[in-house]
């Protein structure tokens, strides 16, 4: 796997993009982690608006809502901020959308892109990957459950890091709430007090 080298002068942006349906602590320690290792200047979480894979499979909530409990999660770490491009543009979410448009945003910055090792995987079937690994640096981190494999991905714009394994998804902190169980410490307090005052997830 090839280790970015660093560019002088310019900053290091991580972007985590994902649905965060709910944002749970697998998502923040994996950001944390990632922007430690790589010396990131900061980690701009970017909520999807319409996650074009998942739409078929289930009902996804309101982007507001996503975007809020994004906003709660991440609002005490001072390099950490929450991106609207992806709501914003409106239509199904393509990274080669969200990564240009951040591009144009900090002219001055190198963009390094964090997903689950899952995701990585799957990378190859989404919209112009070509295109996505000229324009960010790609990190996949392990999840629980999930092997780690980068084959036929371009190993010298991609790393792997293995982050403290935490199993929480979204799918279960949805499910749990669904059957009444608590989300307390799989999520942040305010994302747990957000899901409550709007009802989300209730079956
Ligand atoms: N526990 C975790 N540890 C590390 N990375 C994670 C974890 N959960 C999700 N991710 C990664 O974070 C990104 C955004 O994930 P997403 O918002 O889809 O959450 P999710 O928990 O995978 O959701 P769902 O269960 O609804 O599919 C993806 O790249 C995903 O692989
Ligand atoms: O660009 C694509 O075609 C594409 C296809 C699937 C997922 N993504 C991105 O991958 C990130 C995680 O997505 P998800 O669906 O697992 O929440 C998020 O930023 C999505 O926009 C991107």
């Amino acid at each position: 796997m090839g280790e970015p080298s660093a560019a002088a002068g310019r900053r290091r942006i991580g972007v985590m993009g994902g649905t965060f349906d709910p944002i749970h602590h697998g998502h923040l320690v994996a950001a944390s982690e990632v922007g430690s290792r790589f010396g990131l200047d900061e980690v701009v979480f970017v909520p999807t608006g319409e996650p074009w894979q998942k739409v078929d499979d289930r009902r996804v909530s309101p982007a507001e809502h996503r975007y809020l409990m994004t906003v709660i999660a991440t609002a005490s770490n001072p390099g950490f901020t929450v991106s609207r491009v992806d709501i914003d543009r409106g239509g199904p979410t393509y990274t080669t959308d969200t990564l240009r448009d951040l591009a144009v945003e900090h002219p001055d910055a190198d963009l390094y892109f964090i997903t689950g090792a899952d995701a990585l995987t799957a990378i190859l079937g989404w919209k112009n990957p070509d295109e996505l690994f000229r324009l960010a640096y790609f990190i996949g981190v392990t999840r629980p459950g999930h092997r780690l494999d980068s084959s036929g991905l371009p190993a010298d714009r991609i790393s792997l890091l293995e982050v403290p394994a935490l199993a929480i998804s979204s799918t279960d902190c949805r499910d749990r709430v669904a059957d009444g169980e608590p989300v307390w410490y799989l999520v942040p307090d305010g994302v747990v007090q957000y899901i409550n005052k709007h009802r989300l997830y209730r079956a």
